[in-house]
């Protein structure tokens, strides 16, 4: 499946040890994120990452023009609620994507460990028929 993590500046701790935690899980799919989540996450963990340009230089709109081609099945974004973002209308807008498309989102590491247990436990293989009726492979 392919799968956006995104972390806003004081939640990029967290997602490191997230994605750390559940890296045998996370290396069994293709792996998309902003630009400087996805650095990080490569400079932790044996993992790869697709890296779109950092959020507020327009890596939320990317993923979110993956979503809205129903191209990501699960979306990990550890907002960060208390400090103002400079694109916070890109990050809403890829927030109303993931309900558009009824894509799997968590905003917050509670969520996305229930997520990804789900994942390693196959109930998100719905998406995988989403896919095939688009014509689309996902891993
Ligand atoms: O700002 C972000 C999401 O809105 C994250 O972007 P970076 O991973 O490039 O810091």
């Amino acid at each position: 499946m392919n799968i956006a993590l995104i972390a806003h500046d004081k939640k990029k701790d967290d997602m490191v040890r997230f994605v750390m935690a559940y890296e045998e899980i996370l290396k069994n799919h293709t792996l998309f994120g902003t630009g400087t989540t996805g650095q990080k996450i490569m400079e932790s963990t044996n993992l790869k990452v697709h890296r779109f340009q950092s959020g507020p230089l327009g890596g939320d709109q990317e993923i979110g023009a993956m979503i809205a081609n129903n191209r990501m099945d699960v979306v990990l974004f550890f907002r960060d609620p208390l400090t103002a973002q400079p694109h916070e209308p890109d990050v809403s807008a890829l927030i109303r994507l993931c309900d558009v498309y009824l894509v799997p989102l968590a905003t917050n590491m509670g969520t996305a460990e229930v997520i990804i247990k789900g994942l390693e436990r196959g109930d998100l293989s719905w998406r995988e028929i989403i896919a095939k009726r688009n014509g689309e492979v996902n891993e």
